[in-house]
């Protein structure tokens, strides 16, 4: 046990440095995720009658005030997915952190979006309330049965605004421009680790390819499909500086995108314009790192981005 417990300590140990307050971040490692859900304007406008609706099937439903539009869910053991509120598209489970991404997007109504690592449309669907399915969104992802899970969700929350595409992202085909891409890129995850009974992590997927390459070749043809001034978001949900500054820094070597501030609803950290020795473009700094132990859900990474020509 004593050996086993030490695994997720011996994997992150090389961000001992990074992550701030790292005891906290270890031991958080062993704590549940907390549970949250969206609720879904496109379908109502009455949060209180839904979170009535839920506390009679036993959930304690408190809203959260930074982000709008979400709700913080107790307990773990019964499942949000087997309510009527899910079934009817009312809600919308989702990390917390996972709205970030959305929120520097800014969507709004009659703009022309694509979001490239789309499925199964937690984001998507996001962008679709915000612009009041307003807008033209293009979802897209490399997986048909992804794209077929999206579909359903939005059948179900009612979103009407949004066509499907399955490409590999980075062959997206060239031509229409977007005034926003948003690229939520695969990534090794680790901001969702948490560790098992027997400090083995969970969530760690053996045998990637080589992410950082896939990712560089996402954000590259993400920019091309700007628009000169469109958006572009890059996010990932993992610690990992590689699959995060080192991909946005291939970026501004190979093209003259322009890195935006942002300001996000939730506590933050500078991206870094180092990393073990290499440096990185110094306007790195506006990227953001959030921690899951900071935040009480999944690490997030998150720059913006705009097309300067
Ligand atoms: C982090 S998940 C996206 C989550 C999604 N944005 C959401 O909020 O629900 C990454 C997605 O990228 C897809 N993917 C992996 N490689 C890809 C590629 N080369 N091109 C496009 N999509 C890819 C995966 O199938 C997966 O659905």
């Amino acid at each position: 046990m004593e050996k086993a417990s030490s695994l997720a300590e011996d994997y992150f140990s090389r961000y001992q440095d990074l992550i701030p307050n790292y005891e906290s971040f270890l031991n958080a490692l062993s704590e549940p995720l907390p549970l949250y859900f969206r609720l879904n304007t496109l379908k109502t406008q009455d949060p209180d009658r839904v979170v009535r609706g839920l506390a009679r099937q036993g959930f304690e439903v408190t809203p959260v005030e930074a982000v709008p539009w979400f709700f913080r869910v107790e307990p773990r053991d019964i499942s949000l997915g087997n309510t009527d509120e899910y079934y009817l598209g009312l809600i919308y489970p989702m990390t917390l952190s996972s709205s970030l991404p959305v929120y520097a997007l800014d969507p709004r109504p009659g703009e022309i979006i694509l979001d490239l690592c789309a499925a199964p449309g937690s984001k998507t669907t996001q962008i679709a309330q915000l612009t009041e399915d307003q807008a033209i969104v293009v979802a897209n992802d490399k997986r048909l049965d992804r794209i077929t899970a999206l579909v359903a969700n939005l059948r179900r929350l009612g979103v009407a605004s949004v066509v499907t595409t399955v490409y590999r992202g980075e062959q997206f085909p060239l031509g229409t421009t977007f005034d926003k891409v948003l690229v939520d890129a695969p990534c090794s995850g680790e901001g969702r680790y948490r560790k098992g009974y027997e400090g083995e992590l969970l969530f760690h997927k053996e045998g990637h390819t080589n992410l950082p390459a896939i990712q560089k070749g996402l954000i590259v043809r993400a920019y091309d499909l700007l628009r000169p001034g469109g958006i572009l978001v890059y996010s990932t949900c993992t610690i990992n500086p590689e699959e995060n500054e080192a991909v946005v820094d291939y970026l501004l070597r190979k093209r003259q995108a322009e890195v935006l501030s942002w300001e996000a609803p939730l506590p933050s950290h500078p991206g870094l314009t180092e990393w073990e020795g290499k440096p990185f473009h110094p306007e790195l700094v506006k990227a953001k790192r959030f921690y899951a132990h900071e935040i009480g859900a999944v690490g997030f990474f998150v720059v913006k981005l705009r097309r300067q020509v």
